[in-house]
């Protein structure tokens, strides 16, 4: 579970982040807002690689910034960033069984969860490509198994489907809705569609601060009755009325 309390974060003069409060609720989260509105700094924050300015942070009880919780909260968090443009000679195998190591498995254990991982993300034909070698798609999918290699309980995936092509963008969010029932999933877009199947609760956030938090099944009844995409007309009200407010 996440917990945040008036987390705030300021980047020299820009404001990213301002009193987010949040306890989350169900196994699967989604995080959206338009460009800028916070996303990325939020996710980073609950990575464990940016310590917010103000407030407090705790990952299954555990603070990520402090000196006695770090190391068990960073084992248990795993991070997708938004790309992976690392280790270009290395082969996907090597790569994603090196994380597995760096995250502290043995070197054998690693190699074993490695091949499970690249399994789960449909590129086990692709284990002794070079990662430079993969197309963009590709590359996100390792970047998934990566994630996945170490068990993480709280798996933190930053925009997984921009920039897809459609039918890589299908292949991703089915992928994303087989991720196993144990791990907490917080996964960030500014589209609603890419989460609106891979999520239960979501959170919106406007210019730094949440502007709605809820079940989908609540943020779907915001929407103008008969509308087309319900989630997407629903988003766009709540923003529009948050920056009225
Ligand atoms: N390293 C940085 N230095 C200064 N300002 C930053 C930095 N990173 C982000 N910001 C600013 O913080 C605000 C929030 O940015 P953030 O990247 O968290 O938003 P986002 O919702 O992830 O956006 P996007 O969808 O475009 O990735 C923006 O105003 C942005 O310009």
């Amino acid at each position: 579970m996440i917990e945040l309390v008036a987390v705030q974060h300021t980047y020299s003069d820009a404001r990213a982040l301002h009193e987010v409060t949040l306890t989350t609720r169900a196994r699967r989260v989604g995080l959206v807002g338009v460009n800028g509105a916070g996303k990325s700094t939020l996710l980073s924050v609950l990575a464990g690689s940016l310590r917010p300015t103000a407030g407090s942070v705790r990952l299954n009880g555990l603070d990520p910034y402090d000196s006695n919780d770090r190391r068990r909260a960073l084992l248990q968090t795993a991070f997708m960033p938004q790309s992976l443009d690392v280790a270009r000679r290395m082969r996907v195998h090597e790569f994603v069984s090196y994380v597995g190591w760096l995250r502290g498995l043995s070197w054998s254990t690693a190699r074993d969860a490695a091949t499970d991982a690249i399994r789960a993300v449909n590129l086990i034909d692709r284990s002794t490509s070079t990662m430079g070698s993969l197309s963009g798609g590709m590359t996100r999918r390792v970047a998934l198994a990566q994630a996945l290699v170490a068990r993480p309980r709280l798996l933190l995936l930053d925009e997984p489907t921009t920039g897809l092509d459609p039918e890589q963008r299908e292949v991703m969010v089915e992928l994303l809705r087989a991720l196993p029932a144990d791990v907490q999933v917080v996964m960030s877009s500014h589209v609603m569609e890419d989460l609106e199947d891979a999520v239960d609760e979501l959170v919106i956030l406007d210019d730094g601060e949440i502007a709605f938090h809820d079940s989908k099944v609540a943020l779907r009844q915001l929407a103008p009755p008969g509308t087309a995409r319900p989630l997407q007309a629903a988003f766009l009200s709540v923003v529009t009325s948050h920056r009225k407010a």
